[in-house]
């Protein structure tokens, strides 16, 4: 894993709003990379800038400054309209309504299978339902009607339903905005499994923003903590660990905070060793 090139790498990416008559400067040189496999978590306090990182990093908005590597590529070298992704559906997000985030009016089969249809052959109906159905059994969800609609799901079988759908086209990256905040304690820890089992079994990676820090510090294999814009924190998850979450996060270990092709701790790969990972005991959460 160390040795892997990272499958996502920003170097100083700078964006600024014109609110009124004033500029917010909502990003301020950020840097930071991404390993397949990897688990990196975004936290800081509301207005720091997480949410519109993850915009930048996911490619759905276009920096003033900065560059968006993906699998090596710039996504907006040269590009006119959109971002030049590696491949169509390189990149999904899941977000924080899980409800909002699908189609109230489709069953929730076509919303999970509707990835698979960009860009490539029609598939029947029946296909998508069948794929629909094996999708849901892999995270808990065996036991529901795949013609259900999205408005008789609870908020965590909703989530649930939004990360296959996020997963279900083999996506390298997934980034998610406050994945487990609409959701109670127990059903959080259910979504949890679900995303570290994405990263364990598939490889992919994630980008995971959360102002909840202990939330981040159980799931993320590397916290990066922003403040008005600006990464102030980066932390290793042996570091996160070895704090007792019951109390509040002092000053741990701060690293270097220098732009992710000079040495950026980064991109230099995740740890192995990660004693406090939730333990994906549950079979039918195997994805
Ligand atoms: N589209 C926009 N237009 C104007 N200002 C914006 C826009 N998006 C974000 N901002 C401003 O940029 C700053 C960073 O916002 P952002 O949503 O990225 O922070 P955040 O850390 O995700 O906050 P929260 O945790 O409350 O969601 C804030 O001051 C916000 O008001």
């Amino acid at each position: 894993m160390t040795d892997s090139a990272p499958l996502l790498a920003c170097e100083g990416l700078t964006c600024g709003y014109v609110v009124g008559h004033h500029e917010v400067l909502a990003v301020d040189d950020v840097s930071l990379a991404v390993h397949p496999g990897e688990i990196l978590g975004i936290t800081g306090p509301s207005g720091c800038g997480k949410s519109t990182t993850l915009r930048l990093i996911s490619g759905r908005e276009r920096p003033d400054q900065g560059r968006v590597r993906m699998g090596g590529v710039d996504i907006w070298e040269g590009a006119r309209r959109g971002p030049r992704l590696p491949r169509p559906g390189f990149v999904m997000p899941v977000f924080q309504d899980p409800v909002a985030s699908l189609n109230r009016r489709w069953p929730i089969w076509r919303s999970i299978t509707e990835p698979l249809t960009v860009g490539r052959r029609r598939m029947s109906t029946d296909e998508r339902r069948r794929i629909a159905r094996e999708q849901m059994g892999r995270v808990g969800l065996g036991h529901l009607d795949e013609r259900a609609l999205p408005a008789r799901l609870s908020g965590g079988q909703a989530q649930r339903v939004a990360i296959v759908r996020a997963l279900v086209a083999e996506p390298s990256l997934v980034v998610a905005d406050e994945p487990t905040a609409a959701l109670d304690v127990t059903t959080a820890a259910g979504v949890t499994r679900v995303l570290r089992e994405a990263a364990d079994s598939l490889g992919i990676a994630l980008v995971v923003v959360s102002h909840d820090r202990n939330f981040l510090a159980v799931l993320a294999d590397r916290l990066v903590r922003m403040d008005h814009g600006r990464v102030v924190e980066r932390t290793s998850r042996e570091d996160l660990q070895r704090h007792d979450p019951t109390r509040p996060y002092p000053g741990h270990q701060t690293v270097d905070i220098t732009p992710a092709d000079a040495g950026d701790p980064d991109l230099e790969g995740r740890s192995t060793d990660a004693p406090g990972r939730p333990n994906p005991s549950n079979e039918e959460l195997s994805l």
